[in-house]
């Protein structure tokens, strides 16, 4: 931001929305960016990325509601929540909360660099010094994803997630080209993958037996299952994993039924982590509620923003259960700043997904973030942090992208 942008502290009488509109570049992958300035020079931007159905959520803010926001109080950020919300009637889901989303952080943004301060102040202040992240270490089979595991120690990290291919099953999740920069979001039309439960099931637990023989039990080991195995196998796979004392195991089962996890629960004292997917506090309204999960993942660009993250995190605390977001690369840099300055002030914080952008994205995306021992420090800029460069982003255009998609060996539709 410019430093003429930045307030005094007295800019916290109405100010207009005189522009928003909706910046879409791909930098390598694509990403959403709401833009929204007022008439007193100050600007904020809020991400909107939905990996494989981005021009959804454009147009539902260009469409729909950017047209809604012209004139209106910035400052009102709970009121224009609340429009978004209940005034389209059709509540809830990706789309909608994702839109939500980009403008409730898009004034946030705003309503710090009016105040002078970063956002976290205005959320409640400093709870922790810094934010403690998890990096992604996968490999082609386990040889690979042990080294990889020692190549982001090495980095400083002090939590990684640890996914390997698995014999016979082509196109394992998690499982990269080997760099630092997963995207799954690979083809034109979805990738076709394959996928066996039996041979996971067994391959999973010798993963982390080597891990733990490697490097010992200091470092925090995270793995996600990616919705791929049904309650009494996720609970069969937790078990198996508790003498390697995983940090978290993620996305067990599909949570759209959310008693499932009752049954997880009953057979396993792994900690489970949820919600990366989920949109809003109902969608885990249960899970919370009855101590099925340790981990809420939901995040700010999926569910609604700050606003709506602070409720679901407010809930969480009441049962004891700790957030974990989201951060994989298609949530942006913006999504990521926003969300370092709700880690640095949530009580009930846990961990943080951290996957690295690349120079090029990040180039777009310039951001005062920075990674230090194992931790992401949210800066001292007023507002999130995080800007656009629009001149940058104008240079890559949208490029169609899909997430792949899983099958069994007879040909049935799995989940991915
Ligand atoms: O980062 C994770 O935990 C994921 O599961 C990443 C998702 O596959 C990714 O965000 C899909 O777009
Ligand atoms: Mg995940």
């Amino acid at each position: 931001m410019n430093a003429d942008e930045v307030g005094s502290g007295k800019d916290l009488g109405v100010i207009r929305i005189r522009d928003a509109r909706v910046i879409v570049t791909c930098p390598g992958r694509n990403f959403v960016t709401l833009k929204i300035e007022t008439d007193q020079g100050i600007h904020g931007i809020g991400d909107a990325t939905l990996n494989g159905r981005e021009l959804a959520v454009a147009s539902y803010l260009s469409d729909h509601v950017v047209p809604n926001l012209i004139g209106r109080d910035a400052h009102r950020i709970e009121d224009i929540w609340q429009f978004l919300y209940r005034g389209a009637y059709w509540r809830r889901g990706p789309v909608t909360m994702t839109a939500i989303a980009a403008v409730d952080t898009a004034l946030w943004d705003i309503k710090a660099k009016a105040a002078g301060l970063p956002l976290y102040q205005l959320l409640g202040g400093r709870s922790r010094e810094g934010v403690l992240v998890y990096g992604h270490a996968n490999g082609a089979d386990i040889e690979q994803t042990v080294d990889q595991v020692g190549v982001y120690k090495d980095m400083g990290y002090r939590a990684i997630r640890a996914q390997s291919g698995i014999p016979g099953v082509k196109g394992a999740y998690g499982v990269g080209k080997g760099d630092l920069y997963y995207e799954p979001a690979d083809g034109t039309l979805p990738t076709e993958t394959l996928w066996s439960t039996s041979a996971y099931l067994d391959h999973a637990p010798k993963l982390f037996d080597k891990l733990r023989a490697t490097y010992g039990f200091e470092i925090e080991l995270l793995h996600d299952v990616h919705h791929r195995l049904t309650p009494i196998e996720a609970g069969r796979l937790g078990k198996a994993l508790e003498p390697y004392r995983l940090f978290w195991m993620e996305d067990a089962t599909p949570a759209e039924n959310q008693e499932a996890f009752r049954l997880i629960r009953q057979h396993t004292v792994t900690p489970l982590a949820v919600g990366e997917i989920f949109n809003t506090v109902w969608d885990c309204r249960e899970l919370i509620q009855n101590q099925l999960i340790d981990y809420i993942r939901t995040t700010v660009v999926h569910a609604g923003g700050i606003t709506h993250l602070r409720r679901i995190a407010d809930l969480a605390a009441l049962y004891q259960v700790r957030t974990g977001s989201h951060g994989a690369t298609d949530l942006s840099p913006v999504c990521m700043g926003a969300a370092l300055h709700f880690d640095t002030w949530v009580p009930n914080f846990g961990i943080q997904e951290y996957m690295r952008h690349t120079p090029e994205t990040d180039a777009v995306f310039p951001h005062d973030y920075r990674f230090e021992s194992g931790y992401l420090y949210a800066g001292e800029t007023p507002g999130h942090g995080v800007d656009i460069d629009e001149t940058l982003a104008a240079k890559y255009p949208y490029e169609p992208k899909q997430l792949p998609i899983a099958r069994l060996g007879d040909g049935t539709l799995w989940n991915w």
